[in-house]
């Protein structure tokens, strides 16, 4: 067994302690020393309030696991003068009501203002709309509003957790929506994993809706929701899951490899998680260029010679694997580029990693918890990615779909095409300037309040060339 080192502390496990200390002095230093031995990170510490003889405190302690939280919690509560009020999990504490609201954009105090906004006066515009039903791009929510929608069936790395379970990613979607371009984005959580009916539900509610955000929906059923709500709406369907993560992890491809100084032609990639993420990173990656791409599923690698291949996989296999390579992971790592994985936690080790040509690239992107961690690889690699939001070079969906749904709606696009995915692509992997890239900076951060625009201001000069926009890229900034 290769030796596996303690993960980082990380905000997602952080708790608050509110601590009744004993008012003296040095009590104030134990304590932290304490948490400090246990390898607890110490946010802030603020004084709650003081008397003679307690100082009540509030400290914020980052740990490496829940698990980890409650062992230092367990060694604070035997420090002698000290007193555990309250133990609050900041993530949970986040969570509390949800993370987003509706809000009303009009005052309604008087009844002047309610007999515009409801009835009477709505009724007139109910009629503009029904005698012009684009108008209600103009007269409502719907020209910057995207349905986030989830069956709950590939919940992050999570799996099938059903709907419900799915509602804070959904929730957080929609925050991420708002927050990074202004784009209102309500969580759609449906109760049924019946194709058919699935599809019928989602077409039904759309009316409201400028654009659809298919999420965390399973392949192989994703597949088919996604194309038959293409073909039924007129407005743009995108699966965030395959197509968000295909443009971030292509972008971050095109930076990598000028570290490394290969060429796109020339590379070998290796891709494990043949779902949602990984066949669409797949097809990405060969319209772009890339000849040599082996599949892996849980059975190993995909190849036509295989029997158990179900439609999409075999379809899968006959645009990948030209060299027929047969075995599990650990067999076709040998020469690998690029490792891709869009799977789930901890699926290769370093011995794989040592398998790999020169100057590995490796982008872990099962969330939560990659397919190794980077303490781990570091060592090993060029280049080290993963979803995470508390490492470097984060390769998350987030960095396209804000930007692209900006985009789509401001210049009402009818669809999202693969030519419009390259751009916003190249958009992103732009965004970082040659001097600064660096392998610990490959993909701008999320942060980065310039990738949002770009990508949009992308996205609509490729829809306005490919004649799917219903207004000009200039005239809808
Ligand atoms: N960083 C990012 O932006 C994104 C990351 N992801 C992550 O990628 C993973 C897959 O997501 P989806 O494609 O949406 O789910 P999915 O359910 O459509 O596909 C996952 C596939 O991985 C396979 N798999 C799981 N463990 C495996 C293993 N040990 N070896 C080989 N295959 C394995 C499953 O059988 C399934 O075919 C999840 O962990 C998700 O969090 C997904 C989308 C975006
Ligand atoms: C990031 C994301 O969409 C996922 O992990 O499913
Ligand atoms: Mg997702």
């Amino acid at each position: 067994m290769e030796d596996i080192p303690d993960y980082l502390p990380s905000a997602s496990n952080s708790v608050t302690l509110r601590l009744d200390i004993r008012n003296r002095p040095g009590m104030l230093a134990e304590v932290t020393s304490v948490i400090g031995a246990r390898g607890g990170n110490i946010g802030a510490i603020d004084i709650v309030r003081a008397n003679e003889d307690v100082m009540v405190r509030d400290i914020t302690i980052n740990a490496r696991s829940i698990d980890h939280a409650r062992e230092i919690v367990l060694e604070v509560r035997s420090i002698d003068g000290v007193d555990v009020q309250n133990v609050s999990d900041r993530t949970f504490l986040m969570h509390l009501g949800g993370k987003i609201e509706v809000r009303s954009k009009t005052p309604l105090t008087n009844r002047d203002q309610l007999s515009m906004a409801y009835t009477p006066g709505v009724a007139r515009v109910c009629e503009a709309i029904a005698d012009s039903p684009e108008d209600a791009h103009r007269l409502t929510m719907k020209s910057n509003t995207v349905a986030v929608v989830s069956d709950g069936t590939a919940v992050l790395g999570l799996g099938d957790i059903g709907p419900e379970a799915s509602i804070p990613v959904m929730e957080g979607k929609a925050q991420l929506l708002r927050e990074f371009a202004g784009v209102n984005g309500f969580p759609i959580c449906v109760d049924e994993t019946d194709v058919d009916a699935f599809v019928d539900t989602v077409a039904r509610i759309a009316p409201v809706f400028g654009a659809i955000n298919l999420e965390d929906i399973a392949a192989p059923r994703c597949f088919e929701i996604e194309q038959r709500l293409k073909e039924r709406l007129d407005i743009p369907v995108f699966h965030d899951d395959q197509h968000g993560t295909a443009v971030v992890a292509v972008a971050a491809l095109i930076n990598s490899l000028k570290i490394v100084d290969k060429p796109l032609e020339d590379i070998k990639v290796v891709i494990v998680g043949i779902g949602a993420a990984g066949t669409a990173v797949t097809h990405m990656l060969d319209e772009m260029g890339v000849d040599n791409i082996v599949g892996v599923d849980r059975q190993g690698a995909v190849h036509l010679d295989r029997d158990d291949l179900d439609p999409a996989k075999r379809a899968y296999a006959e645009v990948t694997n030209p060299n027929g390579e047969d075995g599990e992971l650990s067999e076709v790592m040998e020469g690998a580029d690029v490792f891709i994985g869009l799977s789930g936690p901890d699926v290769i080790g370093i011995d794989d990693l040592k398998k790999m040509n020169r100057d590995p690239i490796v982008f872990a992107m099962a969330n939560p918890r990659p397919e190794i961690m980077p303490e781990v690889a570091y060592p090993h690699v060029a280049v080290m990615a993963t979803g995470r939001s508390d490492y470097p070079n984060q390769i998350n969906n987030v960095l396209c779909f804000p930007g692209l749904f900006k985009g789509v709606l401001d210049c009402r696009a009818t669809d999202v095409t693969d030519g419009m995915k390259i751009a916003a692509a190249h958009a992103i992997a732009n965004t970082i300037s040659s001097d600064s890239l660096t392998s610990d900076y490959v993909i701008p951060s999320v942060f980065d309040q310039h990738v949002v625009d770009r990508v949009a201001e992308a996205v609509k000069e490729a829809a306005w060339e490919e004649g799917i926009a219903g207004r000009d890229p200039v005239h809808s900034r």
